[in-house]
């Protein structure tokens, strides 16, 4: 599991701060991190450490102040703003709290329209939307705006139009957060049986441990590092020197 040569995701010497008031926020410090092919990572860190940074970061939303970030290998600071867009749309998905459908589309226009930006054709786009929305049992759904859906269903038209464009990673913020504890559960259900089914590197950011624990891997924030959830204080360090 060591060898990042082939990694959809990794970052390397990573750091970065906000400023809040006189003081610097230190949220990464030197921090790598390999997320491997096929692999699903969840991110269990306190509030305020930085999590969604980190995916802000990973997905290119921003730049780190110091430090690489790579897509498929690729280091992203040496790329323009062009091609981080266009990195964006067809190699990442992005899955928020909140589910950001366009209101005036139905389901299966909001998982076409990303197809159609990335450059496939309406047939293509249309029978990929039918199979994802399909997967997530959403096959009666189709022609319905989201005002007409469940926050459940919701949710799931997110996760596939997320995973539309075969993304190399997947980043989810919380991606359950807004829904009753019933719905929250089995739509992570359904998402982790497709993420693996699509074959799909994900990072899963959710306070909630038991959804934690049904994933490859729990990584935590701890000292500006990802490290392990559950190791113990300092064998970072150790591990690093
Ligand atoms: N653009 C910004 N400018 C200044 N401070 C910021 C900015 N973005 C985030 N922060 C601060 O950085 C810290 C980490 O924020 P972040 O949202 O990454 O944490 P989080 O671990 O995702 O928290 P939560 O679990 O509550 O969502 C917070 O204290 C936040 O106020």
């Amino acid at each position: 599991m060591s060898d990042p040569a082939n990694a959809p995701l990794e970052l390397r010497g990573v750091s970065h701060s906000y400023r809040s008031g006189d003081e610097t926020l230190q949220l990464l410090n030197q921090a790598d991190l390999v997320l491997h092919p096929g692999e699903i990572v969840a991110l269990v860190a306190p509030s305020g450490t930085g999590k969604s940074t980190l995916l802000h970061l990973a997905g290119l939303l921003e730049r780190p102040r110091e430090g690489q970030v790579l897509l498929d290998g690729r280091d992203a600071g040496r790329l323009n703003d062009g091609e981080r867009t266009a990195i964006r749309r067809d190699r990442i998905g992005f899955v928020y709290q909140f589910h950001h459908l366009l209101a005036e589309f139905t389901a299966r226009e909001n998982v076409v329209l990303p197809q159609i930006l990335a450059g496939s054709t309406r047939p293509a786009a249309r029978a990929r939307a039918e199979e994802l929305l399909a997967a997530f049992g959403l096959s009666h759904r189709l022609d319905h705006l989201p005002g007409k859906l469940s926050g459940g269903e919701k949710q799931r038209v997110a996760i596939a139009r997320a995973l539309a464009n075969r993304p190399a990673v997947l980043l989810a913020d919380e991606p359950t957060g807004n829904l009753d504890l019933g719905t929250s559960d089995r739509v992570f259900a359904e998402l982790l049986r497709v993420v693996r089914q699509q074959g799909v590197a994900a990072m899963i950011a959710t306070h909630n441990v038991e959804l934690a624990a049904r994933m490859d891997r729990i990584l935590t924030l701890r000292n500006g590092l990802v490290v392990p959830h559950g190791e113990p204080e300092g064998v970072s360090a150790v591990l690093r020197s």
